[in-house]
């Protein structure tokens, strides 16, 4: 068995900034990290701190306004067939069935193998993922889950060197979600692509992940913390919440999301009422939700 490269992804001090129309605004700022081979990674923090935009700086499918990104020993840039991607939603193409969306990408990446082989590929990714009777049915025809099923299969059928995951079960129940981590844990087990997945959910990053990277609020968000998860794989969900450090994750990742939710003080308003004005409105107007100029 090779070993695995211990530096399959290099993030080095990325920077996006966006031009808006009160002018540029650095939404990530010096972001590092390094992903190992076969390591599963889920990005968590708060609303809008600026997970997506890393991983679509990772999918290259959003430039670096800065920085460096390494993936398996090379400089990447743009998007390609090494790096798979699920969305929160699979967008799959309505009028073909899931096993012929599957193949469209097959056939664009493994276009040496004969037809058969890349029906095989596809028949079996499909298959794992739990679609052995339904892969000839058309988009149209699957439940949500069942459709993120297929862009599950997708991404992994194509064999990238990396897997990216942005919210994949943000808009499932809560039992499809629970379904859908185990078959990404299995599908994972089986193949060990390198994943960095965006998740709101505490929980679904402490179960699945051998890391947490935790985000600073934005703008200008970098890594704040990285959490380790030390549960064996495979993975049984029950015998984990039982465990008493299960407990101790989920606090300390709690803890680090609240603190990082209070408002920094570069983010007050900067208009502050005079004395005469504070005075008028403490006596007719709203409580103040900022600080006076007096105060
Ligand atoms: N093209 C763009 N131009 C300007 N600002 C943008 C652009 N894309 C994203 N942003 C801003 O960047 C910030 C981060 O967005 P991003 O989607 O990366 O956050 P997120 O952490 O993934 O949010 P959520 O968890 O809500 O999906 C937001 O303030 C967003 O408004």
């Amino acid at each position: 068995m090779s070993v695995p490269n211990p530096k399959m992804l290099e993030l080095d001090r990325l920077w996006k900034t966006y031009d808006t129309p009160k002018g540029p605004a650095t939404i990530v700022k010096d972001f590092n990290l390094k992903l190992k081979e076969g390591e599963f990674a889920t990005l968590i923090g708060h609303s809008g701190c600026g997970k997506s935009t890393v991983l679509m700086m990772v999918a290259g499918l959003s430039d670096l306004s800065k920085g460096n990104m390494i993936l398996a020993g090379r400089e990447a840039s743009g998007p390609g067939p090494d790096r798979g991607i699920v969305f929160q939603s699979p967008c799959l193409l309505p009028w073909m069935s899931a096993f012929e969306n599957v193949m469209l990408g097959v056939n664009q990446v493994y276009f040496t193998a004969s037809r058969q082989e890349r029906r095989q590929m596809a028949e079996y990714y499909l298959s794992i993922v739990g679609l052995a009777d339904a892969m000839h049915k058309f988009p149209g025809e699957l439940s949500q889950g069942m459709r993120q099923r297929v862009g599950i299969a997708r991404a992994f059928a194509l064999q990238p060197k990396m897997l990216l995951l942005d919210e994949p079960f943000g808009m499932l129940d809560s039992l499809t979600r629970y379904e859908l981590q185990e078959v990404l844990l299995e599908l994972w087990r089986r193949n060990r692509i390198t994943t960095l997945m965006v998740t709101h959910d505490v929980d679904e990053a402490i179960f699945l992940s051998d890391r947490v990277v935790m985000m600073t609020d934005g703008p200008e968000a970098e890594v704040g913390d990285i959490l380790n998860i030390p549960f064996e794989r495979p993975r049984n969900r029950k015998e984990i919440m039982e465990d008493p450090r299960y407990y101790e994750l989920r606090e300390h990742l709690i803890t680090f999301l609240n603190d990082r939710s209070h408002i920094r003080p570069s983010r007050e308003p900067s208009f502050k009422p005079s004395p005469d004005m504070a005075a008028e409105l403490a006596t007719h107007g709203p409580a103040l939700p900022f600080p006076t100029a007096a105060a």
